[in-house]
Order: structure tokens, then C-alpha cells, then sequence
């Protein structure tokens, strides 16, 4: 846990309203984070779960109410942060090494230019590449990997500064379903050790069942949040979409039936389970 002197969460939103122009996103949304704990922020498209986690950068300010990060304001560049970004397709052309991208993680610690720095900086960056299991191909290039090779290595990018609080913007789109499970898996490991808090943006909740704590669950300005045991119900889901939605749950998995967003459980048919 964290020592005496410093916020015991990893992040707090108080009454936090994100509008633009006349559609709020989330209107008064309470929200507290602990270290350690995994998060995964579901809604259909446009409910403004990538807007969430703009507004932890520090990349965009709030209508109303307030957010901390481990207790201090949201800032651009916070080294407290890990980020996964939405997932671009990297160019098969592109000859970086995966840890030169590793590498940027790291950029904006102060671990200094001369021979020590530069020891210090590999060190770590061989380290994240082990963490992820990339040690084998960190040194090639990007371009010519795997989509689960990449994600693994932008895992490590994210992990390599020690963030306290870790956030991803659905890592698993494009992924295969094992490669879906072992970035999952990944992140949650990798967090759990280092008591640091998971925000994980994703359409499907299945591939992160096993690994979340709680669900925040946005729709059209309305939002749950809770177990997901509590928010996963066909009577919850109705009443946030305002259209009768089925969840059936089915050995360890979880479908969602109807709601405007029913159909975005099958937009990834890599997320489908034959
Ligand atoms: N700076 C901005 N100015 C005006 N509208 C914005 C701005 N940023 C985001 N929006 C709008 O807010 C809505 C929510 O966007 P956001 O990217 O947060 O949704 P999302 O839940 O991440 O969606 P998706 O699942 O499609 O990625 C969208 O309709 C978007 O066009």
C-alpha cells in the first residue's frame, strides 16, 4: 500500500461532468480508484470512455467537478501515468525496434544522459521486455510483428516508467481471443505486482472477466458502476440503455442482448468464441 503522508486512492472523481456543446457525456460521475485495483470502463461507441481517460492525462479539462491522481490534479505528462493508446496499425514498412518503442516510456524520467543513465535505461527497458515475455524479439523491427507481439510491447512501453495508475484504451481490438486473454492476463499481473490502479477500456467484458474488480458502465450520460455481478444484469442494462436488454450468462462468460450497443458485441469477430 501506499505510505501514510499520500492519498490512499489512485483516483478520484467528484461529480464529474464531461459536456460538449449540449450532449454530456457523463453527468456527475463519483468515482474512486484504489492501487491495485482493476477497472474496466464498457460502453457503446461515443459514450466517452476515451473522453475519461483524456481527462486523467490532464488533456482535457472537465465541465464541472474535480479529479485527483494519487491527490494531486490532473497534468499533462504526469510520470505517475502509464497510457496505452487506441490501437493503431503500425506500418509493416516501420523499422523502429521494439525497445526503442519501450524505450519512450521512459522518456521525461530523469535518468540522466551519461554512460550510468544509459545503463539504468536498459536495464529497465530489458526488464519491461521480460515482463511482457518480448525479450525474444524486442530488437525487431515493429513493423514486421505479430498484433499480439506489438500489444505486449506497447504493454511494456507503459509499464517501463512504474506508473501508479495504468490506463488502456480497448488493447484487445484486433487481437485473437488467446491474444486477448494474455494481454488481459499481462496487465493485470503486471499491475497487481506493482500496486498500481487499471483503467481498461473495452467493448467486450469477457476476455477481462477473470481479472476485473469492478465496471464502470457508460450510456448516454448514465453510468453504473459496481461488481460485475451487479452491473451486468439484464435489469441494470435495461434500465441504463432504456431498451430491455438480455444478459445471459453462459459457463464463464457473459452475453448482452439487445440495447443499442447489442450489436457491438459482434463487431469484433475476433472477440467471438466459436
Ligand atoms: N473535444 C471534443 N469536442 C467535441 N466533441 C468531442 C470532443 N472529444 C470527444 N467528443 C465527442 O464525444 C463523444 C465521446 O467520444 P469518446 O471518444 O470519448 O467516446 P468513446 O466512448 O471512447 O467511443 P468509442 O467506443 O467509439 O471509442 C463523441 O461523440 C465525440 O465525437
Amino acid at each position: 500500500m501506499t505510505s501514510g503522508s499520500e492519498d490512499p486512492t489512485a483516483l478520484r472523481l467528484r461529480s464529474a461532468t464531461l459536456a460538449f456543446g449540449e450532449r454530456t457525456l457523463w453527468d456527475r460521475l463519483d468515482l474512486e480508484v484504489a492501487p491495485g485495483e482493476f477497472l474496466a470502463v464498457l460502453g457503446p461507441n461515443g459514450s466517452g470512455k476515451t473522453s475519461l481517460l483524456r481527462v486523467l492525462l490532464g488533456l482535457q479539462p472537465l465541465t464541472s467537478g474535480s479529479v485527483r491522481i494519487g491527490g494531486l490534479p490532473a497534468g499533462k505528462g504526469n510520470r505517475r501515468i502509464g497510457y496505452i493508446p487506441q490501437q493503431r496499425t503500425i506500418e509493416p514498412t516501420l523499422t523502429v525496434r521494439g525497445r526503442d518503442l519501450v524505450g519512450l516510456g521512459l522518456d521525461g524520467h530523469r535518468l540522466g544522459l551519461g554512460l550510468r543513465g544509459r545503463a539504468e535505461r536498459r536495464r529497465r527497458v530489458d526488464a519491461a521486455l521480460r515482463s511482457v515475455g518480448a525479450s525474444a524479439f524486442g530488437d525487431r523491427p515493429l513493423g514486421l510483428l505479430s498484433g499480439g507481439e506489438q500489444q505486449r510491447l506497447r504493454v511494456a512501453q507503459a509499464l517501463v516508467g512504474d506508473p501508479a495508475l495504468l490506463l488502456c484504451d480497448e488493447p484487445l481490438l484486433s487481437l485473437d481471443l488467446a491474444s486477448q486473454r494474455m494481454v488481459s492476463e499481462l496487465v493485470a499481473d503486471s499491475a497487481r505486482r506493482k500496486n498500481a490502479a487499471v483503467l481498461f477500456v473495452t467493448h467486450e467484458i469477457n476476455p477481462v472477466l477473470p481479472v476485473v474488480d469492478r465496471v464502470l458502465y457508460l450510456v448516454d450520460g448514465r453510468f453504473r458502476i459496481g461488481t460485475p455481478e451487479e452491473v451486468m444484469t439484464s435489469e441494470t442494462l435495461s434500465e441504463l440503455y432504456r431498451t430491455p436488454v438480455q444478459v445471459i450468462r453462459l459457463a464463464d462468460r457473459i452475453l448482452v442482448v439487445g440495447g443499442e450497443n447489442g450489436a457491438a458485441h459482434h463487431h469484433h469477430p475476433a472477440e467471438e468464441t466459436p
